[in-house]
């Protein structure tokens, strides 16, 4: 059944390279249904992934045929996706966690041959059309057959597709971005050149598995040949919990989104201090709030905080070690350069690549491991993958990011915002992202989220901030003064509400949508 040629980029051979030279090292661990760390070894790892294969490949799948995968990160579902990229099956993760119709919606979407789902999940409506197995350490079990089909292809080629990512949709009907394994492996090997991961790190992840940053863990982490640690989703919302863990399992370094840090600086910062072996946090999705991560680089002395930047079509594009410490001025974080092997130029509203520090232009990014496009929807495909604006007719295509930076004096970039988050205000240009940076230097501010909410036919711009301890009071008056000598008038904002946490987003990000909608309630 071997479909992959050693020579040819496949997920599964980088990530099980490690089976050849450290086969006894734990490729996982994690904590079994009571709680006790238990380790996956890569020998036993790679068992679990011939396993699965097998069951798959004895239902006639072809390559290309999709399977989703409903779990959260487990020895068990890394298993079944290096699976499906031996066989050159995209997966499609989907989160337990994520709403019925959002599993619907993906399910009529991709079409699977095959929808799995870890045991111990209680049983969703499933979709009639699409084949049902269950998963777990005692095996693969089919419940019901995906339907028969012919096979046309004999091998997986790097070209074909390793995983479909269905992004949060923020911005209407979610898209689905699909990974070639050329793409995958590319930006993994970039990575092990970066050295981002030693073979001897324990890596925390903490993002639910239909977020590519939990991919973006399981990756460095098992290419580096080190240990992968998921964090049980029931120990985050606990600081205790979750530091316990983290203590336990003797991690040193963490993944997670800036909202996994919010409840222990504002609760208890000090419970950080037991993380002695910790030796680098890295952080991506959205800003990182600058006094939260003020706190936690005191918090944590000597650990480095890296600032990972980047969208799911090229899985992501640099990380920035945190200026440490912190300069008192520091507005707005540095994305510095690409990753090694890619490159970010900026380029303005004429579509001019901008050289000049100091100017502010979108994020177009070259590299070798762009998305091959979104599932079922090239004209979306085709408004991102772009010509290089720099010199068009060669034809290569580049990703245009939505993102707006600032050049650095030595062409390193600072985030600013998305250009979507850019608003016009009686014909005013406004970067929520500012607005945000500004109320966030407002003392006992340590989060903020800036949006124009519906009203009478108009759009009032208004802030939520989020206090550093949960006794503390807004002087809502004086902050609107700060802003007003801070921001051009029609950037502040006409009013500014304590909110004792910001809404996330299923993939822990700040849903400004529902914030909209929770602020144009009536009070
Ligand atoms: N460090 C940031 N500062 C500020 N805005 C950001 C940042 N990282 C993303 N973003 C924003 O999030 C967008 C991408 O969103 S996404 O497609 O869901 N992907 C992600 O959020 C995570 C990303 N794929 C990733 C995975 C693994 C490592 C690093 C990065 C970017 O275009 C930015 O607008």
């Amino acid at each position: 059944m071997e479909r992959t040629h050693p020579s040819v980029d496949n997920l599964y051979r980088l990530l099980m390279g490690p089976v050849a030279t450290t086969p006894e090292k734990p490729a996982v661990v994690q904590a079994d249904e009571n709680g006790a760390l238990e380790e996956t070894s890569y020998r036993r790892l790679d068992r679990q992934v011939e396993e699965y294969a097998a069951v798959l490949d004895g239902l006639g799948l072809d390559v290309g045929d999709r399977v989703v995968v409903e779990a959260d990160t487990s020895a068990a579902s890394v298993a079944l996706l290096l699976a499906c990229a031996k066989l050159g099956l995209p997966f499609v993760p989907v989160s337990p966690q994520s709403p019925d119709a959002r599993l619907r919606s993906i399910l009529r979407s991709v079409e699977p041959a095959l929808h799995a789902r870890a045991e111990g999940l209680d049983h969703r409506e499933p979709t009639a059309s699409v084949g049902s197995a269950l998963f777990g350490p005692s095996g693969l079990v089919v419940e019901r057959p995906p339907t028969r089909r012919v096979r046309r292809r004999r091998n997986v080629l790097a070209t074909d597709t390793a995983y479909i990512i269905f992004t949060s949709g923020s911005t209407g009907t979610p898209k689905g971005v699909v990974m070639s394994h050329r793409s995958i492996v590319t930006f993994l090997r970039a990575m092990l050149a970066d050295g981002l991961v030693a073979p001897d790190d324990r890596v925390a992840g903490t993002s639910p598995l239909q977020f590519d940053f939990a991919l973006f863990g399981i990756g460095v982490a098992l290419a580096a040949g080190a240990t992968l640690v998921p964090v049980p989703r029931a120990n985050l919302d606990s600081p205790r919990r979750m530091v316990g863990f983290l203590k336990d399992a003797e991690v040193t370094q963490v993944h997670g989104v800036p909202s996994l840090w919010r409840p222990v600086l504002r609760v208890d910062p000090d419970l950080l201090k037991e993380l002695g072996q910790l030796r680098s946090v890295v952080f991506a999705g959205e800003e990182f709030p600058i006094p939260e991560l003020r706190r936690l680089q005191e918090t944590l002395p000597g650990v480095r905080l890296v600032n990972g930047y980047g969208a799911t079509e090229s899985m992501a594009a640099s990380f920035t070690d945190v200026p440490d410490p912190l300069p008192a001025d520091q507005e707005r974080l540095p994305i510095g350069h690409a990753h090694s092997g890619a490159e970010m130029t900026l380029v303005g509203r004429q579509g001019e690549v901008l050289t000049e520090p100091g100017l502010t232009g979108e994020i177009y990014l070259h590299s070798p491991s762009l998305f091959t496009g979104y599932w079922n929807d090239p004209e979306a495909t085709a408004a991102v993958l772009v010509p290089d604006p720099a010199e068009p007719r060669h034809g290569q295509v580049v990703l245009r990011t939505g993102d707006l930076a600032r050049l650095g004096d030595h062409g390193e970039l600072y985030f600013l915002g998305r250009s979507d988050y850019q608003v016009q205000i009686r014909g005013n240009r406004v970067e929520l992202g500012e607005i945000e940076a500004a109320l966030t230097r407002l003392p006992a501010v340590t989060a903020a989220a800036a949006t124009l909410v519906p009203r009478a036919g108009d759009h009032v711009l208004m802030a939520a901030v989020v206090l550093d301890r949960p006794e503390a009071e807004l002087d809502v008056r004086a902050a609107l003064d700060f802003c007003a000598r801070e921001l051009p008038a029609y950037m502040v904002p006409r009013s500014i509400h304590t909110v004792p946490e910001l809404p996330l987003t299923e993939n822990g990000k700040v849903d400004r949508a529902s914030l909209t909608r929770t602020l144009a309630a009536p009070r």
